[in-house]
C-alpha cells in the first residue's frame, strides 16, 4: 500500500485497517486493555535501564498521523535495556498519541481507563537486524517504551515539543530539533507492564516488545496534549482500539529504579 491509506476516520478507521492489513487480525495485537489484577508479576523481570545521556535528538516532523521525533541511531548511545530484553535497543524516534478535543486519546487503557495521551520511546534492536526497518517486521525487533500522560500540573519540559509544533504545522514538514534529551518525560518510577505485541498503527508489525509505565506524567490542560491537532492532515487526534486482553506479565522492580546514568 502507497502513503497513508488509513486513518481514524469512519472510512478509513481501525475497524477496517485489516482489508490492507491483514495482520490486524493478528495473535499479538495492539493496543490492549491492562488489567493489573489479572497480569502474572513475573520474579525473573529485572528493572528496565535507559541510557538517554548521549542522546542526539535530530529533527521534529509532522508524518499525518503523529509528532515524531528522530534521534541519531547509529551506535548505541541511547538505548534500552533490562527487563524482558535480551539485549539493548536502540532510541530511534519518540511521537504522541492523542484524543481530539478534550477527548482521550491514550491507546493502551488500564482497566477501561484512558489517559489523556500516550508517549510512545521506540528502539530497535539493532544487536540482531541491520536496519530499523528489518527490526520493524521481526518478532524481537522493536522495543517501545509507553508513557501515559494525564493531566494535572504543567510539565517543566513538554512546552520544547509543544512550542515546535507550529514549525510543522503541515502534513510532511519536518524542522531541525537538537539536543533535546527524553529523560526529562520520564515519570519518577520506572515499575512496569510488558506483554508482546505490535505496531499500533500500520504496517501493525508484530514485532514490538511493549514496556508500558504505571505511573504517569502529568501535563497541563494549557500544554494540549489533549487537544493537539495536527493542521493540514485529514484529521486530529487518535482513538484507542481496543483488542483482547493478552497474557500481560506485571514486572515490579524490587526497588525503585531510575534511568541508569552510566
Ligand atoms: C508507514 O510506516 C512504516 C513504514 C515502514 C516501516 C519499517 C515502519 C513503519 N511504521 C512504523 O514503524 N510505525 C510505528 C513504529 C513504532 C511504533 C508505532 C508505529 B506505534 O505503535 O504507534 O508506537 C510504536
Ligand atoms: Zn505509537
Amino acid at each position: 500500500m502507497t502513503g497513508h491509506d488509513w486513518g481514524y476516520g469512519v472510512e478509513d478507521g481501525p475497524s477496517l485497517w485489516h482489508q490492507n492489513y491483514p495482520i490486524a487480525e493478528g495473535s499479538r495485537q495492539s493496543p490492549i486493555d491492562i488489567l493489573p489484577q489479572t497480569a502474572s508479576h513475573d520474579p525473573s523481570l529485572g528493572p528496565i535501564a535507559l541510557k538517554y545521556d548521549q542522546c542526539t535528538s535530530i529533527n521534529i516532523a509532522n508524518n499525518g498521523h503523529s509528532v515524531v521525533v528522530e534521534f541519531e541511531d547509529s551506535d548505541d548511545r541511547s538505548v534500552i535495556q533490562g527487563g524482558p530484553l535480551d539485549n539493548p535497543y536502540r532510541l530511534k524516534q519518540f511521537h504522541f498519541h492523542w484524543g481530539g478535543k478534550g477527548c482521550r486519546g491514550s491507546e493502551h487503557t488500564v482497566e477501561g481507563h484512558s489517559y489523556a495521551s500516550e508517549l510512545h520511546l521506540v528502539h530497535w534492536n539493532a544487536v540482531k537486524y541491520e536496519t530499523f526497518g528489518e527490526a520493524a517486521t521481526a518478532p524481537d525487533g522493536l522495543a517501545v517504551l509507553g508513557i501515559f500522560l494525564e493531566t494535572g500540573d504543567d510539565h517543566r519540559w513538554l512546552h520544547t515539543i509543544t512550542d515546535a509544533l507550529y514549525m510543522v504545522k503541515f502534513k510532511g514538514s519536518v524542522t531541525n530539533f537538537k539536543s533535546f534529551n527524553p529523560k526529562c518525560l520520564l515519570p519518577s518510577s520506572l515499575h512496569y507492564w510488558t506483554y508482546l505485541g505490535s505496531l499500533t498503527t500500520p504496517p501493525l508489525h508484530e514485532s514490538v516488545t511493549w514496556i508500558v509505565l504505571k505511573e504517569p506524567i502529568a501535563v497541563s490542560e494549557k500544554q494540549p496534549a489533549h487537544s493537539w491537532w495536527i493542521p493540514g492532515s485529514s484529521h486530529y487526534g487518535w482513538f484507542p482500539i481496543q483488542t483482547s486482553q493478552m497474557e500481560l506479565s506485571l514486572a515490579f522492580a524490587a526497588h525503585k529504579t531510575t534511568a541508569s546514568t552510566e
